[in-house]
């Protein structure tokens, strides 16, 4: 029965007594929550049915805001606000970093979030969804030091992501495993459906945009034309595709029933770094896809351990099921080392 499941709040208390998360974690987890909450609200409402368009702004990444990109910032920004420990924030929609505190301490947290992932996918009322990840501070920082706010992703101790879709769902990892929540509507509660989510090792889907294949490097043709010859080609079986536009669907989908999601470097993307934000994007993909026990990659290393240099750099993504992923890596490594040789 519904009503027997754990509450998102009941499941973070748990967490606080077998793992020792912090109480103010658990409350900021609860705000982001609400803040979800509040942006599915709005666009269950059609509030922004009309408006749907684009805002007269664009992002720094050069992008047309929509104008539920700004409300889902701000939402997020005036619910985080909430918590006395988050020192900073770092928001697809704002070039700058946000700071909260005038002295950070060790022990702070910065959020790093990208409000509304798929925002291309909202003119057509197709799911869309958020994405944040939360990193600890190992000492204090100088408030306006950016370059301590560019943590690896190893260092994050909570990352998850919402969907806007038929249901409303939350999914979060604090290090102890991946679990799934559903909003129920009469409630507002978040109440949990699946824990422990676990990536299959092995898949016959995969998930990239083909209509970028002319600009694909050597490696990721390789692969997926491997996977199109089906049952007659080197894989010996038949794979299935999917590319959703929304990067939250597609990981939800792999996080549910495996496969591989790549958005890698390509010749048009190349003077970006590819199109993917390695902070608010990969980093806490890569976090959940890892905790349920698949790989997280830039197709040549564990995108967890990139350093960032830049609070919006990009990087190539592939993630997924451990043999995919392995068999991804391994190309990248041949046609590097063929490379290396000419
Ligand atoms: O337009 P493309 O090439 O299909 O790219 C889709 C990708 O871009 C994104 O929409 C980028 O995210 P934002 O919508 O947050 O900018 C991802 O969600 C998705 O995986
Ligand atoms: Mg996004
Ligand atoms: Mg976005």
């Amino acid at each position: 029965m519904f009503y027997d499941r754990l509450t998102l709040r009941r499941f973070l208390l748990q967490e606080y007594r077998t793992h020792g998360v912090e109480k103010d974690l658990v409350f900021l987890l609860e705000d982001i929550a609400t803040a979800c909450r509040e942006i599915s609200f709005a666009i269950r409402n059609g509030a922004f049915f009309g408006t749907l368009g684009s805002a007269a702004s664009k992002n720094v990444q050069g992008e047309t805001q929509k104008e539920l990109d700004i409300f889902a910032n701000d939402q997020f920004v005036s619910h985080i606000r909430n918590c006395s420990r988050v020192a900073a924030l770092v928001s697809e929609e704002v070039e700058e970093v946000i700071w909260l505190k005038d002295s950070p301490a060790a022990g702070d947290y910065i959020v790093y979030f990208d409000p509304l992932d798929g925002s291309s996918n909202l003119d057509v009322n197709l799911s869309v969804g958020s994405i944040f990840s939360i990193v600890q501070l190992p000492e204090a920082i100088e408030a306006g030091d950016v370059a301590s706010v560019l943590r690896p992703g190893t260092e994050q101790i909570c990352a998850g992501y919402s969907i806007y879709g038929p249901a409303t769902t939350l999914v979060i990892t604090l290090g102890h495993g991946v679990h799934e929540f559903v909003n129920h509507l009469g409630t507002g509660e978040f109440r949990i459906v699946s824990g422990h989510m676990k990536v299959a090792e092995e898949s016959a889907e995969f998930s990239i945009n083909a209509s970028r294949f002319g600009d694909w490097d050597a490696p990721v043709r390789r692969y997926i034309e491997e996977c199109l010859e089906g049952e007659a080609g080197p894989r010996r079986k038949r794979f299935g595709m999917r590319w959703s536009g929304s990067m939250v669907v597609d990981i939800h989908r792999i996080l549910t029933r495996g496969g591989v999601f790549l958005y890698p470097e390509d010749r048009d993307n190349r003077a970006t770094g590819g199109k993917l934000r390695l902070l608010y994007e990969a980093n806490p993909m890569g976090f959940l896809i890892e905790q349920a026990g698949g790989i997280a990659s830039t197709g040549r290393a564990r995108i967890l351990e990139v350093q960032p240099t830049s609070i919006h750099q990009r990087t190539p993504v592939v993630l997924g099921s451990r043999s995919e992923v392995l068999r991804i890596e391994d190309h990248h490594t041949q046609m590097d080392g063929v490379a290396a040789a000419d």
